[in-house]
């Protein structure tokens, strides 16, 4: 990689479609493109027991390890590879696994804080919100929590009243002032050619841009 990165951060509600739109970039774009989820950067709480970690507040900014994701953001943005860390939903904790992260030209940090901390933010080039309705989120978060997070519905919707909701009105949904640009409901066609055509417009090789008129896709349906 010969010039500097250009990042992306995508924040938004669990359940808004954040990961759906940064992965769509990347596999429209390619290889160029290096996803850094924040969810990695839980805090390590191998120190508490399965059940403590069940009661753990992880939509509190505490939750995170601001340092480490700083430190390798700063990295990878001065063109230094990463060991990131893995984490797993299922257990409440980071894994023991870290992935070799190699610098790219572009950057995509998303996670629903992802615009929250200041220095964080101003490491990013490009800042994005994704607004997409509660109801409709928690819907997503329910199916999503059971087929993939290991859940049961009554642990989604009581995590979901104690914590996630009050956390998302408190912390995340103010964060909506920092970004650049919002984007109604997730992963929508014409918002994903914008930014499929503005991230392509930063890679330094013209000859090396796929084109962007490629069907896109969520679940298997085609966006409108
Ligand atoms: N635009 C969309 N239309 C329909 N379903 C979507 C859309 N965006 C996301 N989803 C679905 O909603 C769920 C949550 O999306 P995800 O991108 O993981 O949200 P987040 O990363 O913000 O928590 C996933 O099952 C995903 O397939
Ligand atoms: O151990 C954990 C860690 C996080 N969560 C929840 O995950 C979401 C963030 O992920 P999204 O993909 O943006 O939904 C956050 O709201 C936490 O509540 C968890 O349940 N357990």
């Amino acid at each position: 990689m010969s010039s500097p990165s250009f990042a992306i951060g995508i924040a938004g509600g669990t359940g808004a479609g954040k990961t759906t739109v940064a992965r769509t970039v990347s596999e429209t774009v390619g290889e160029a493109v290096t996803r850094i989820p924040l969810d990695n950067y839980y805090k390590d709480l191998s120190h508490l027991a399965f059940e403590e970690r069940e009661q753990v507040n992880y939509d509190h900014p505490s939750a995170f390890e601001w340092d480490l994701l700083r430190e390798q953001l700063e990295a990878l943005l001065a063109g230094r590879s990463i060991e990131m860390p893995q984490y797993d939903f299922e257990a409440h904790n980071r894994t023991d696994d870290r992935v070799t992260v190699e610098p790219s030209e572009i950057l995509v940090l998303e996670g629903i804080l992802s615009l929250y901390d200041e220095e964080i933010r101003d490491l990013l080039d490009l800042r994005v919100y994704v607004m997409t309705d509660a109801d409709v989120r928690i819907l997503r978060r329910i199916e999503r929590d059971v087929i993939e997070r290991g859940r049961d519905l009554k642990g989604v919707i009581d995590q979901y009243l104690e914590t996630v909701k009050p956390m998302h009105e408190q912390f995340v949904a103010p964060t909506k002032k920092q970004a650049d640009v919002i984007i109604p409901e997730g992963a929508n066609r014409m918002a994903m050619d914008l930014l499929i055509e503005k991230v392509q417009a930063e890679l330094p090789d013209e000859s090396a841009r796929p084109g962007v008129d490629r069907e896109l896709s969520v679940n298997g349906q085609a966006l409108d």
